[in-house]
């Protein structure tokens, strides 16, 4: 494997320093080790996707589909040694690698159907009314248009769905964006194999070099400086809360600010219903250990927090719970530092007084983390906010309520979510109905009987919500709509005909649906 990182067309070794990938279950360090960016790299590529701008966003639709599509056809390409890299990079299995290329390639896919259908543009007319009295109206013409270069920051816990070729880079891409990844530093190999795809894919498609660049970093003054660089018009990020907000403040300080849409944490609260819990305590209990433990609880969609009414019923979901969550070996988690901070977490949580262990996974050495259940009093979480942070791994608290108003006020008092779950039976729809006001101020995604984790990537799909899940609660980073993160409208008021875009003209050559004085 070559150590490289892309800066438009030209595969590059960094000078700075350098990242390599480590094997979290056995701990060896990979080869080769990856070097980092200059400064004089991240404002060269900075450059070349500014450059390419103009150009890119005006590519023929069918042009900027096939794009996409020969960026998932080129990941497809690279065969079993991406997954294996992946593999050895992160701990994760192979099934969950695959299907996780199969989702990228999807997520590509999807964006290459909204590019051709048009919609996304948001196309809007109103001819001019030149007889209106008192006043003729001019005509005016509305259409998106992409910001400019899109700085993407991976995600570690998603090696290719959320990273090189990932929801953001792709969504941005689609808009017309070019894009530079600063690739994360836990899987540089991984990010090498998908950075030469896209950079090969650039190039067989005829477009400008500087669409697509990609830089590893091996400390964070190169992607900061990206962040802060005049050129660069949006961010997109997936991680840590200190790291989003780290970039939401240099993004803010520049003298031309710029949005930043960072996915950051949750917890994602599960509620139990009285009678669903009556009804199937304990099938409840192992469909929430398998969606707690999926991945060793390395998803922001993982369910953190349970919130029920105390009772018998609930005991036999504790019951439950403990039992299939006793059985849970300890997974390997996707980097020591995760880990620590991971074990860290579940350790202060267990550690404070208000809170008992119902139960714990299977320990292990090394990067595996235990799995844990914890749970406390309605009071104690609602006095100690510190019980409502994020444990990125496989541990959950339950909040036991004495009744429905305790269980609203612990609704009431969390912070933004990316889903809320709940688990209810016919009986409870009085319930949900009064709770449901509240979940939408909390949450983007409200789904029944079901867990968050393993999100859809469609047309309605949501995945973002509030701060501090995201830094943006308007969009999403998940599905169709994520496209619209990277766009602006722009009207052209009394163009001539020959001088608008082909979007816009009075014959539609592009055949795109049109609002015409406000009417499909
Ligand atoms: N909610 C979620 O979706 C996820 C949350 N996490 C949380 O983040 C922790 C660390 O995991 P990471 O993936 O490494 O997240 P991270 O936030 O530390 O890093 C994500 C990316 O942002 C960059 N970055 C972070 N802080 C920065 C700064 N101040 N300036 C410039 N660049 C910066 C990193 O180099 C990396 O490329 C986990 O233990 C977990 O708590 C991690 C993955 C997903
Ligand atoms: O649950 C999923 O499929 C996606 C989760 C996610 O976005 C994340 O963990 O970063």
């Amino acid at each position: 494997m070559k150590a490289e990182m892309f800066i438009g067309a030209s595969a590059v070794v960094g000078t700075n320093g350098h990242v390599s990938g480590v094997n979290p279950a056995t701990g060896e360090t990979l080869e080769p080790p990856f070097g980092g960016a200059t400064l004089a790299d991240a404002d060269r590529a900075a450059a070349l996707a500014d450059a390419a701008f103009d150009a890119y966003r005006e590519t023929a639709p069918e042009a900027r589909a096939v794009f996409l599509e020969t960026i998932a056809d080129n990941i497809l390409a690279i065969g079993d040694a991406l997954i294996e890299r992946a593999m050895a990079e992160t701990g994760l299995p192979r099934a969950r690698l695959e299907g996780e290329r199969g989702r990228t390639m999807g997520q590509l896919r999807l964006f290459a159907d909204i590019v051709r259908d048009g919609g996304y543009l948001g196309l809007r007319v109103d001819p001019a009314m030149p007889e209106r009295q008192p006043l003729p109206r001019s005509d005016l013409r509305l259409r998106h248009i992409p910001l400019g270069p899109v700085v993407v920051f991976g995600a570690s816990n998603f090696p290719l769905a959320f990273s090189v070729a990932g929801g953001d880079t792709a969504s941005a891409l689609a808009a017309g964006c070019p894009v530079i990844v600063k690739a994360h530093s836990a899987h540089p190999g991984t990010s090498a194999l998908v950075g030469r795809a896209v950079r090969d894919a650039v190039a067989a498609c005829g477009l400008p070099e500087g669409v697509f660049s990609m830089i590893f970093d091996s400390g964070r003054a190169a992607g900061q400086a990206l962040v802060a660089d005049p050129r660069v018009k949006a961010v997109g990020f997936t991680g840590s809360r200190g790291g989003g907000l780290a970039l939401v403040a240099i993004a803010q300080a520049r003298p031309e600010p710029i949005p930043v849409y960072a996915e950051m944490s949750s917890i994602n609260p599960v509620i139990l219903l009285p009678q669903a819990l009556e009804e199937r305590a304990e099938a409840i209990g192992k469909g929430f250990v398998a969606s707690l433990t999926l991945g060793a609880g390395q998803f922001c969609t993982n369910p953190g927090l349970v919130i029920a009414v105390e009772g018998p019923a609930l005991d036999r979901f504790v019951a439950s719970t403990a039992e299939a969550l006793g059985m849970v070996p300890a997974a390997t988690m996707l980097t020591p530092g995760i880990h620590a901070a991971y074990a860290r977490g579940a350790a202060a949580t267990a550690d404070n007084p208000a809170v008992e262990v119902a139960a714990r996974g299977q320990g292990g050495g090394g990067c595996a983390g235990q799995a844990a259940f914890f749970t406390t009093s309605a009071a104690a979480f609602l006095k100690d906010r510190s019980l409502q942070e994020e444990m990125f791994g496989a541990a959950s608290l339950l909040v036991r309520c004495a009744d429905a108003d305790e269980l609203a006020a612990v609704v009431a008092s969390l912070e933004g979510q990316l889903t809320a779950a709940l688990h209810l039976a016919d009986g409870d729809h009085d319930a949900v109905r009064a709770l449901l006001p509240l979940l939408e101020r909390k949450a983007g995604r409200i789904l029944v009987n079901g867990f968050g984790t393993g999100v859809e990537v469609s047309h309605a799909m949501v995945h973002g919500g509030p701060f501090p899940s995201t830094s943006d609660a308007r969009t999403t980073s998940v599905g169709g709509l994520a496209i619209q993160r990277f766009l602006r409208p722009v009207c052209y008021q009394d163009m001539p005909d020959a001088l608008l875009p082909d979007a816009l003209k009075a014959a539609n050559p592009l055949g795109f649906d049109r609002l015409v004085n406000g009417k499909r």
